[in-house]
């Protein structure tokens, strides 16, 4: 197996490490293509893979290509790209909003799987969402999807379209949570705390709430219930989201996150 990643960041390096990590490539046959020279010397140095910095020839050996540059830079990347892809090559997308059909027209190509993952890939606990084209055969489906578990939990979807709605939801949703500790620290130090107790008291609540959360046989109305005593003091902070629409603006930005993958396609 030989794998190319372009665009070498946070999550193209997330895969790579993944994919080392469970043998599923050598680091020989892994070529990294990344164009800044900053990060490709960090590479470099750690022996991370065949580091390149453009996109050449030695594409046409390999048999996946992973997209993993943003979606603005996407345009350069398949006028390259293109005169290299051989037959039976599988390309693999995780780019926000770039619609499957758009990446196989811009590289007359038809072998396209497009996955939205997210940053605990890193950890190896990512939750990715991915669908493919109908030119796509069964068993490279099957290949993505074990790559893809390396890296995570994996689902692969019917309806491609769907894929926006994954990305505003599990694609951002790690910003959301450390939105929501950020806010909570911050008003635990201005409720007089220093910042590390503050993060403490937060992160451990976070921690045992979430696997209170995966154990418990109830729902998580019933979990809310079971912190709120009838005029107590998390009735008081329940109230005030009520009245601020704190649930309601949550889910309006998960709104405009999927509604911006739609705009990214343009
Ligand atoms: N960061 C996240 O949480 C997630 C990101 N994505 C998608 O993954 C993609 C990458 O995102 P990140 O890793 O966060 O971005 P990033 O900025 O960390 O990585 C992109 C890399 O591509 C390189 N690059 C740009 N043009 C290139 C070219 N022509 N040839 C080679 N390398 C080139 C850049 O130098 C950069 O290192 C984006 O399309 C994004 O929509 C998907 C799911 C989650
Ligand atoms: O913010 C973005 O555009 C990317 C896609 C999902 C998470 N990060």
């Amino acid at each position: 197996m030989k794998i190319a990643i372009i665009g070498c960041g946070n999550m193209g390096m997330a895969f790579a490490n993944s994919f080392i990590q469970y043998n599923l490539v050598k680091k020989e046959d892994l070529l990294l293509i990344e164009k800044n020279k900053e990060r490709g010397d960090i590479l470099q140095e750690q022996k991370a893979g065949v580091v390149v910095d453009t996109i050449s020839e030695k594409i046409s050996s390999v048999n996946l290509v992973i997209l993993s540059v943003k979606p603005q830079d996407y345009p350069s990347v398949s006028d390259e790209l293109k005169q290299y892809l051989r037959p039976g090559q599988l390309v693999l997308s995780i780019m926000a909003g770039i619609p499957i059909k758009k990446i196989q027209e811009s590289l007359s190509y038809p072998l396209i799987i497009r996955a939205m993952p997210n940053t605990p890939a890193l950890l190896g606990m990512g939750m990715t969402a991915f669908a493919s084209a109908p030119e796509v055969g069964l068993s490279d489906i099957r290949l993505a999807e074990n790559l893809i578990n390396s890296t995570g939990r994996a689902v692969f979807l019917e309806e491609e379209s769907l894929l926006d709605a994954v990305t505003g939801l599990s694609g951002s949703g790690p910003a959301y949570f450390f939105y929501l500790i950020k806010n909570m620290i911050d008003a635990g130090i201005a409720m007089g705390f220093d910042p590390s107790m503050s993060a403490l008291l937060v992160k451990q609540t976070m921690l045992g709430s979430y696997h209170l959360m995966q154990t418990s046989d109830k729902s998580l109305d019933e979990l809310i219930q079971a912190v709120a005593s009838k005029g107590g003091t998390t009735e008081a902070a329940l109230k005030t989201f009520g009245e601020k629409e704190v649930g309601q603006g949550l889910q309006k930005g998960i709104f405009a996150a999927r509604d911006r993958a739609v705009e990214l396609a343009k």
